[in-house]
C-alpha cells in the first residue's frame, strides 16, 4: 500500500503488538512504528507478524530532534492524504517530548482520535510492564498483555554435545535483540521447519557444566532430525522452574525429566 494513498495512521513504537495497541491499530489503516534501540519484545519489522496493517518505520533517532510542528508536517508530507491520527491517552512525542496529545489536536487540524487508558485486570498495558513481568518469569502475565504468547525467534547453534550424550537431546539457539524471560526452565513450543511441536526450553547460564549462556529447546515426544536449519521460533507457554547448579549431570538429568512432565501436563490441550 503507497503512503500516500493511507487516509488514518496509528503512530507509537509498538513494541510487542500488546492489547492497548491493537485497539489502536483496529481504528486505523496503517501503523507508524517509531524504531528504537534496546531489547524488545518485537524487534524491528517483527512486529509486521501480528498486524495485517501496513508499517511504516520511523527510526527515532531520525525524528528525536524535531519539535512537535516539525513532526506533524513530517506525517503530512509522507501521507498526503492523512485525515485521522489515532494514539493512546499517554503519547508524547517532538524534541524532549514536550508535545502531548493536546499539542497534537492543535498542530493537526484533521481529526485526532485518543484512545483512553487500557488496563488488564487493573493493570495499565505497556511494553515496560511486560518487560519487568518477563523478568519476573511472569509468563502468564506477559500472555495476557499481549493478548497471544511471547515469542522469540533465532538460528540453530552447535551445543557442548552433553545434552545428546548424557542428559536430553536439545536444540540450541542463537537469539538475539529479543529480550529473553528471566533464566529457568519454560513450557513452550517450538516451530522447527515450519510444523510447531510441544517442548520444554531451558534459558540461562549453565551452572551445572560450561558456565555460559544458553537458550536450549528439548522437543517431547518426538525423535526429531536435530540437524535441522533455519530459523527456529520458541512460543513460552508457562514457567516451570529456576535454573539450578547441580552437583552432578545423574542430579540434572533427573530434573530435566521431571521438567518433561510437568511441560507436558502444562501444554495439554495445545497441539
Ligand atoms: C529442560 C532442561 C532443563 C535444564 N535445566 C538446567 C539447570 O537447571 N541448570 C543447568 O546448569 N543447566 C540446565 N539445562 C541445560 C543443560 O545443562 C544442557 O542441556 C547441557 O549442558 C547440554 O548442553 P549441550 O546441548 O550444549 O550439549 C537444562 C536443559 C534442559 C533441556
Ligand atoms: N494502556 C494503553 N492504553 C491506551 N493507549 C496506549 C496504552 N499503551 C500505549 N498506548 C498508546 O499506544 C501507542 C504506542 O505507544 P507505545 O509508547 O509504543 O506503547 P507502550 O506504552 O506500551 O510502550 C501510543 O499512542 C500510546 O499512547
Amino acid at each position: 500500500m503507497y503512503s500516500n494513498s493511507i487516509k488514518s495512521i496509528a503512530i507509537g513504537s509498538f513494541d510487542g503488538i500488546h492489547i492497548a495497541h491493537k485497539a489502536l491499530i483496529d481504528r486505523a489503516e496503517a501503523v507508524v512504528v517509531i524504531e528504537r534501540n534496546g531489547g524488545y519484545l518485537t524487534p524491528g519489522y517483527k512486529r509486521t507478524f501480528y498486524t495485517d496493517k501496513p508499517c511504516y518505520f520511523y527510526h527515532f533517532d531520525k525524528i528525536r530532534s524535531l519539535t512537535p510542528e516539525a513532526f506533524v508536517a513530517k506525517l503530512e508530507e509522507d501521507f498526503p492524504a492523512l485525515e485521522k491520527i489515532v494514539v493512546g491517552y499517554d503519547f508524547s512525542f517532538g524534541k524532549e517530548k514536550v508535545g502531548d496529545v493536546s499539542v497534537l489536536t492543535d498542530l493537526f487540524h484533521k481529526e485526532v482520535v485518543i484512545i483512553p487508558e487500557i488496563t488488564y485486570d487493573g493493570t495499565s498495558v505497556h511494553s515496560r510492564t511486560i518487560r519487568q513481568y518477563l523478568r519476573e518469569g511472569n509468563i502468564m502475565m506477559v500472555n495476557h498483555l499481549l493478548g497471544r504468547k511471547y515469542r522469540i525467534d533465532g538460528q540453530r547453534v552447535s551445543g557442548q554435545g552433553i545434552g545428546e550424550k548424557s542428559l536430553v537431546p536439545t536444540l540450541n539457539l542463537r537469539v538475539i535483540h529479543y529480550q529473553l524471560p528471566t533464566e529457568g526452565v519454560y513450557a513452550t513450543r517450538t516451530k522447527v521447519g515450519g510444523k510447531w511441536f510441544k517442548s520444554v526450553t531451558f534459558l540461562g547460564y549453565r551452572a551445572t557444566t560450561d558456565g555460559s549462556f544458553a537458550v536450549e529447546t528439548h522437543i517431547l515426544d518426538q525423535a526429531l532430525e536435530y540437524d535441522i536449519n533455519g530459523d527456529i521460533w520458541v512460543e513460552f507457554h508457562a514457567f516451570i522452574r529456576e535454573n539450578q547448579k547441580f552437583d552432578t549431570l545423574k542430579e540434572l538429568k533427573l530434573q530435566i525429566f521431571e521438567d518433561i512432565e510437568v511441560g507436558k501436563k502444562l501444554l495439554e490441550g495445545f497441539c
